[in-house]
């Protein structure tokens, strides 16, 4: 006799959901665009079709005994936090409490941080702290504030990320958290987008979580096999037990399940990364984290410059007058003000007085030294009104150090030493083909920069139907599909990503060889932190500015802001004569992708024809509903496509080749390319067509002034013109 199985039925929230045990690299790993993966044991899933769509009844099997979420919380040390809990409670018993680094790192040596940063760090193999981070370290751990200041990639987020985890990594091991409640909030990194907050997340998480080396007896790294999902798949489930982590990082972004949110903030959250907008939607409703907030030990603003662009000033206003110490000014939002009156001071707080770091590649020297002289004694602060500026939002931020430390090391004309820099100078209509030129000619990793979603949208399927593996990424794309076009370019040695200023800042995709301004950025700062995308972490990279006669004014102010002329940028050498066959395939690209667009338009007309009739309940015309006259056009257009697509393909089949190189005699002839054919010099698809490497092929800038004085003489001769924002 079958035993009757007991259920019961559950709210989504009360499943006991389970973070899910994800890869990790240092930098963006989103799985295909999954912000975070959970899983649910013990739970039957139902789908029922219903008049609103297809509806999912969970339904909890008992004689299983899985606990539920509420039960969970019942029970004494279940509490998980954040998305990446199972693999920090697995390091967690991994605990590093030695660490040679005397020996093994003996330029962090001095720094003294926790043993389990020191292994992080030496399993990364960052052997040597960078220049911000040696001078940014000691004063942090010493208690100061610090505004830094240092070029792009050039490891910042660990220059304010190691003292913090130091910290709590150090009072953790000293005296674990109650096992009952929720871990309050120590750490607050606010970042102007969710893609730069994800990966400072993933980076500090790194540090916690590493899983290359563990340690031998006298603090040796002994190399290990990382886990995977899939390892622990194959093993039968998570093998992993469930204790709460020693210091947990999260991140919460727009575009993730706000269900989701609650729970990771639930389990409790030691250093919460967010992006202002969704924190203070949060903040809002949860009065416990908002206590948090005033009470936190450390804050920070990374790219603080970016967010007051990025439209989040009103919400960071908000959140940053939780973390003053005395709560006594006009809250941007009354309501929320009623419902949380201030903690009398912050000298209640069990943690010494709050630390601030402000962090960017571009903070002005007028803004840096206003914050310094900014400091005023407690209490007597003017200005309460909503801030409206950067320097306004600074100004106001409520640094506990008289003397914020400020770290300026950003190289003077804005450019990073391993970085190169050409230009092109065309008519507006030519950017095209120049650029499909610089993607055949120099293949890579190249991510394009555009001023408008609409030129993203019509170059993108221009570049796939000539075949480059194009990804765009702007803030019109669904969060998801943002993250995983992120992923596929990053995960391909060749590929292009167009985007807008969204992707310029603090992002840290690896091996980016190329970047390239298809538009003249609107500011200087875009252009510093658009080049930060390439050569970091000292590594080379190259930049391309492409240049119309109408953006030249813009290109010289803007080079005129960093103390440089433009003529100082070196001209590209352009291989001209391919250039037309080129625009030939450009042409039936852009036919092609037309004709398809009037295609894919009609249908929809129709569609929301049908759908929009339906809704009234009216009929539509017979002549409309029979099809004949769009069937004949659809017919006479896929004919068309037909041959557009076949002549792309024959366009596309015929090789390129160089001025002089014969492709009926390539054994002999004034230049034989065959030798060079067979040994992989030249430039696959570009017969006669050297390979190097973008940054060896300027015209050198002499040359180029003696001959083209006319031009250079364009470039240099209007003086005093301004920035058009
Ligand atoms: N000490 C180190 N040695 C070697 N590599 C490092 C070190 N510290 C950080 N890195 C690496 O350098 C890269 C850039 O770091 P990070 O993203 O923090 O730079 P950043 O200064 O914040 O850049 P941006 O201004 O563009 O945001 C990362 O891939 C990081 O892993």
């Amino acid at each position: 006799m079958s035993k009757k199985r007991k259920t019961r039925h559950v709210a989504l929230d009360g499943l006991s959901w389970q973070p899910v045990v994800r890869t990790h690299a240092a930098g963006l790993d989103f799985d295909e665009g999954l912000l975070e993966l959970e899983e649910v044991v013990g739970v039957q899933v139902e789908y029922h079709q219903t008049a609103n769509g297809r509806v999912a009844t969970f339904t909890v099997d008992d004689s299983k005994d899985i606990p539920t979420a509420v039960e969970k919380q019942a029970r004494p040390q279940t509490t998980i936090a954040s998305g990446e809990v199972t693999q920090t409670a697995f390091a967690e018993r991994r605990t590093i409490t030695a660490f040679d680094s005397n020996n093994l790192l003996p330029e962090w040596h001095s720094f003294s941080l926790h043993p389990q940063l020191y292994a992080a760090l030496y399993s990364q193999k960052f052997v040597n702290p960078t220049p911000i981070q040696s001078l940014t370290i000691p004063k942090a751990l010493g208690g100061c504030d610090v505004i830094g200041v240092a070029e792009t990639g050039s490891g910042k987020t660990l220059a304010y990320g190691l003292p913090i985890l130091h910290e709590l990594l150090t009072s953790a091991t000293s005296s674990p958290p109650p096992p009952k409640s929720r871990r309050p909030l120590r750490a607050l990194i606010l970042a102007p987008t969710r893609e730069l907050a994800l990966q400072v997340s993933a980076h500090l998480n790194t540090c916690l979580n590493h899983h290359d080396a563990t340690t031998t007896a006298d603090g040796e790294p002994q190399k290990q096999k990382r886990k995977t999902t899939s390892d622990r798949g194959r093993e039968g489930g998570p093998s992993v037990p469930r204790s709460p982590p020693l210091v947990s990082v999260a991140a919460i972004v727009g575009g993730m399940s706000t269900q989701k949110q609650r729970r990771i903030l639930e389990r409790g959250v030691d250093v919460l990364v967010a992006t202002p907008g969704r924190l203070w939607d949060i903040l809002e409703e949860d009065d416990e984290l908002a206590e948090d907030v005033k009470n936190l030990r450390y804050l920070v603003l990374d790219e603080a410059d970016r967010m007051i662009e990025a439209g989040h000033f009103a919400q960071l206003d908000s959140i940053l007058r939780l973390t003053r110490r005395q709560f006594n000014e006009v809250v941007t939002d009354p309501e929320f003000r009623s419902e949380h009156q201030p903690a009398p001071s912050n000298d209640a707080s069990p943690w010494p007085a709050m630390q601030t770091f402000v962090f960017s590649a571009t903070l002005s020297k007028e803004l840096q030294q206003n914050l310094k002289k900014r400091w005023q004694p407690r209490g007597v602060k003017k200005n309460n009104g909503p801030a409206s500026t950067l320097d306004d939002l600074l100004l106001r931020l409520d640094f506990r150090d008289s003397e914020p430390e400020i770290i300026n090391i950003s190289p003077e004309g804005g450019v990073v030493s391993t970085l190169k820099e050409n230009r092109i100078e065309c008519l507006a209509t030519d950017k095209d083909v120049h650029l499909y030129h610089f993607l055949l000619r120099y293949p890579g990793r190249t991510l394009v920069f555009l001023s408008s979603i609409d030129g993203i949208r019509r170059l993108t399927p221009l570049l796939e139907l000539l075949g480059l593996p194009t990804f765009p990424l702007h803030s019109q794309l669904e969060q998801r599909q943002r993250l995983k076009n992120l992923d596929c370019f990053k995960s391909q040695a060749h590929s292009i990503l167009l985007a807008t200023d969204i992707a310029a800042r603090g992002l840290d995709i690896p091996s980016v060889s190329h970047v390239v301004h298809y538009q003249i950025p609107r500011t200087v700062d875009a252009y510093i932190h658009r080049n930060g995308r390439t050569a970091r972490a000292q590594r080379r990279g190259f930049s391309l500015l492409i240049c119309a006669p109408d953006e030249r004014r813009v290109a010289r102010a803007l080079f005129g802001s960093l103390g440089r002329q433009v003529t100082d940028v070196e001209e590209m050498n352009v291989e001209h004569h391919l250039l037309d066959k080129l625009k030939r395939r450009l042409r039936v690209a852009k036919e092609i992708d037309a004709v398809q667009h009037r295609a894919n338009k009609a249908i929809h007309e129709k569609k929301w024809m049908r759908v929009t009739a339906d809704a009234l309940d009216v009929e539509l015309d017979s002549d409309y509903l029979s099809d004949n006259g769009a069937d004949r056009s659809s017919r006479v257009r896929d004919s068309r496509l037909v041959r557009l697509r076949a002549d792309l393909k024959e366009l596309l089949s015929q090789p390129l080749v160089a001025r002089g190189v014969s492709t009926r005699y390539i054994t002999y002839g004034s230049r034989p390319v065959a030798p060079a054919i067979l040994a992989g010099e030249y430039q696959e698809g570009m017969i006669g067509v050297e390979k190097t490497d973008a940054s060896a092929n300027a015209v050198p800038l002499k040359e180029k002034v003696v001959t083209n004085a006319v031009e250079f003489e364009e470039w240099t001769g209007i003086q005093h013109c301004t920035m058009s924002a």
